[in-house]
């Protein structure tokens, strides 16, 4: 039997509420102890939460929701207290107090609804994202992946394998009967062609959702002084990087999150781009480079001392669409010189033709999205898992000819690479980690 576990499942105290969670089979006792009888299933119900000696710990709502239809699927309750520090903290310690209770360890909650079924991995990984959501592309996309998208996606993919994995066990089985006529499983090969096809659609669109969960990377690059660590605070809103007239001021690579029309934007701050001689400028110079390597998008700023393209050199290596020309100070300058060499044109100074700099970026952005495709896959582990599926695939139809075992071992390891995503194969090794992304209390 399972250990019944508890944890404040609300923020940090002090708040308006805290509210406390218990599961596991000694649920129903600690509703006993503290409130003194069971109420009504799934209703909030007013009453006066009490210690072992009948002394007043608070009173507040209780729910009860018993097992299995609940969110672990396990006996469960949840106390609705007042946020105090010292009324969580005494609360917690009389849960603790009661034998076969203990507390929880961070994301236990939504493993105990994983291991009873009433979440596959697919699901948990949005719950958690939606937790982390920053932004409002990130909640949208986390809600529709928590709520079971993604899976009933991969049960469809699921069956299609199973219907043609059957076909090909047919064909085992009738192998060496004579009056078979022609192949039981010639059918399948226009199903895996399109199956194929579909799960290419898809991966396509994760890199979307990569962006959408982990961020769209914007690196500001340029030459010593163009104004790029000014533009960052700029567009940040705040103070982050250190100004100064001095060229070669910026050396290490400042990172800041954006939130720009509902995505998540990391903007990077470079050193400027020159022949340093000091050491530690020309590692800053190194490190430019790098992010700008990694940039989904490079925001390539120059003043009026540079022509767009100027002395920089290692960026011809990036494909042009990766970079927009920023001609920064133009309140020093008349926007009209060199007109059409740039995208933008702004003062980072004084904030002119920032909300044009914002819409381009933007622009970009929406330019991955993919029509129509769904962003239900943004991890990693989701991509190389569905480019296994497609290449076990693969591997099936040009297997064709060379009989049925063959296509029938690669249909299996497809299958069971889309039962990795949902957490129906083999993936205690991933659990450890895909928990502790949790807070205790979830
Ligand atoms: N007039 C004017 N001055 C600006 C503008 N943006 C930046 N500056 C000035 O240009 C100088 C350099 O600005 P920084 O933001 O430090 O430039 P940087 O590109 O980060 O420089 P490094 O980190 O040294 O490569 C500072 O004196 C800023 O005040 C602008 O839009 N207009
Ligand atoms: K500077
Ligand atoms: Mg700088």
């Amino acid at each position: 039997m399972s250990e019944t576990i508890f944890a404040l499942s609300s923020g940090r105290p002090p708040a308006g509420l805290a509210v406390l969670r218990v599961s596991g089979p000694r649920t129903r006792f600690v509703i006993e102890t503290i409130y003194g009888s069971l109420p009504k299933p799934r209703r909030a119900t007013l009453g006066s939460f009490r210690d072992m000696d009948g002394g007043l710990l608070d009173r507040g709502l209780l729910l009860f929701f018993p097992g299995p239809n609940s969110f672990t699927g396990e006996d469960c309750c949840e106390f609705h207290l007042h946020g105090g520090q010292a009324v969580v903290h005494r609360f917690l310690e009389v849960l603790s107090g009661i034998e076969g209770s203990r507390s929880a360890s961070a994301g236990e909650f939504t493993r105990r609804a994983f291991g009873n079924g009433k979440l596959d991995l697919t699901e948990v990984e949005g719950l958690a994202d939606l937790l982390a959501a920053e932004t409002e592309m990130q909640r949208q996309a986390a809600l529709e992946q928590a709520g079971g998208e993604f899976r009933k996606q991969c049960q469809a993919w699921m069956a299609q394998l199973t219907r043609a994995r059957a076909s090909i066990e047919a064909e085992l089985d009738f192998a060496d009967e004579e009056d078979i006529p022609g192949s039981v499983s010639d059918r399948i090969w226009p199903e895996l062609f399109s199956l194929r096809q579909e799960l290419n659609t898809f991966l396509t669109g994760t890199q979307w959702g990569e962006i959408v969960r982990d961020g769209f990377k914007v690196a500001i690059m340029g030459p010593p002084n163009a104004g790029k660590s000014t533009l960052l605070n700029a567009l940040a809103a705040r103070d982050v990087a250190i100004v100064s007239q001095e060229p070669g001021t910026t050396r290490d690579l400042i990172e800041v999150r954006l939130s720009l029309g509902g995505f998540l934007v990391l903007l990077t701050d470079t050193a400027g781009l020159r022949d340093a001689a000091d050491p530690i400028e020309a590692e800053g110079v190194r490190r430019s480079r790098i992010a700008a390597e990694a940039a989904d998008l490079v925001l390539l700023v120059s003043d009026e001392n540079e022509t767009p393209s100027g002395s920089i050199q290692g960026l011809e290596a990036l494909a042009p669409a990766k970079i927009l020309r920023v001609r920064n100070k133009c309140d020093l300058l008349p926007a009209e010189v060199g007109r059409d060499q740039y995208d933008a044109y702004i003062s980072a100074r004084s904030g002119e033709g920032l909300d044009r700099l914002v819409d381009r970026i933007l622009d970009e952005v929406r330019k991955q999205m993919p029509k129509g495709a769904f962003a239900g896959a943004n991890r990693v582990r989701h991509k190389e898992l569905l480019q296994t599926a497609v290449s076990r695939i693969d591997a099936a139809l040009e297997a064709k000819a060379n009989g049925p075992e063959i296509v029938g071992f690669e249909l299996r390891e497809a299958a069971r690479a889309i039962g990795q995503i949902t957490g129906q194969v083999g993936v205690e090794a991933l659990l450890g980690a895909i928990f502790s992304e949790f807070c205790v209390g979830k």
